[in-house]
């Protein structure tokens, strides 16, 4: 479990993280979001005790991290893929790795098997692609089995394959009941890995929800129907409290009632449908609209393509 409360850090005039609480819990993935510049990677440094908070705390299983004796054995993480020194062999920095915390060495060719490196264990790190950089990285955080998994944007630099076996290993680790806490600034990865959201813009929490709770929250929803008669059925919904536009297309634009209701009305009086579809938001609009106006760098919109 890792658990954040009004945790602060400034750099000078920049505050970066602003009073964040939020809650890692055992046995989900948590998904850590937010634009660019958000305060993710910082957040991440605190828990490891790699900063300290100007305020507030953090803990891991209940105790800062810097008060763990045998931190690896709580818990692992991948920060920055590339930062192990590249003279090294995969295996000696594993080994070296699991000796400096009291892990026993057969644990490397364990962990070597289980990221798919076992044939790269004697080659130099200096020579490895990034995504075989990101599973020494993931080995070295699976070393000390710990019961709570921290990632920093796993998937990023890695094909498809590689981003296919990371969300695999990601949803078995959580089903082991291991916290798993992982950050990206792509909603998309995440719909497909978490089940919970800490969704944060300018250093300050913005949301903590599951990915369930954030598809139906945020309003907007809505049914598209084309009617045979379409007057005759904006009339009947109206009375009956929904709320009817229209579409470019002339289709009927509904808020307030369900495709089922809209359906069965519809049968009531004899009227012919020829569409009735409920219309979602998808995850990446409602994290757009939930970040929008914290993003520090946001591109301008693209200029629609000249009619030709
Ligand atoms: N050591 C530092 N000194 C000064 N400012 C810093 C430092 N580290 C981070 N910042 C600032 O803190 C803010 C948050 O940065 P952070 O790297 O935590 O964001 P992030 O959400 O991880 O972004 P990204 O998705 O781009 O990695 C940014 O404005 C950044 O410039």
């Amino acid at each position: 479990m890792i658990e954040a409360r009004g945790l602060v850090k400034r750099y000078g005039r920049v505050t970066a993280v602003d009073g964040l609480s939020f809650t890692a819990p055992p046995g989900s993935v948590t998904g850590f979001l937010g634009p660019n510049g958000a305060g993710k990677s910082t957040t991440m440094r605190m828990v490891l005790g790699l900063d300290a908070p100007t305020a507030g705390t953090v803990t891991v299983n209940g105790r800062p991290y810097t008060g763990h004796r045998r931190p690896l054995r709580e818990v692992g993480a991948l920060l920055d893929a590339e930062a192990v020194a590249g003279g090294r062999r995969a295996a000696d920095h594993l080994t070296w790795l699991a000796l400096s915390n009291g892990i026993p060495r057969t644990r490397v060719g364990e962990v070597l098997d289980q990221v798919g490196l076992a044939s790269a264990a004697r080659r130099r790190v200096g020579g490895f692609s990034l995504g075989m950089a990101q599973r020494l990285g993931i080995a070295a955080a699976l070393l000390g089995d710990p019961p709570v998994l921290m990632f920093d944007e796993p998937v990023n630099g890695l094909d498809p394959d590689g981003v296919a076996w990371i969300r695999t290993l990601l949803r078995s680790l959580a089903g082991e009941g291991r916290t798993v806490f992982l950050s990206s600034h792509l909603m998309s990865e995440m719909a497909l890995t978490a089940d919970r959201l800490v969704v944060i813009g300018r250093g300050r929490l913005i949301t903590e929800t599951t990915v369930a709770g954030l598809l139906a929250g945020g309003g907007g929803d809505h049914v598209r129907v084309r009617a045979a008669e379409p007057d005759e059925l904006a009339e009947l919904l109206a009375a009956r409290g929904a709320t009817v536009g229209r579409e470019p297309d002339g289709a009927l634009r509904v808020t307030g009632a369900t495709a089922g209701e809209i359906g069965d009305l519809a049968r009531a009086r004899g009227l012919g449908l020829l569409e009735l579809a409920p219309q979602r938001k998808s995850l990446e609009e409602r994290y757009m609209e939930l970040t929008r106006g914290t993003a520090d760098y946001r591109s301008a919109p693209s200029p629609e393509p000249a009619a030709s």
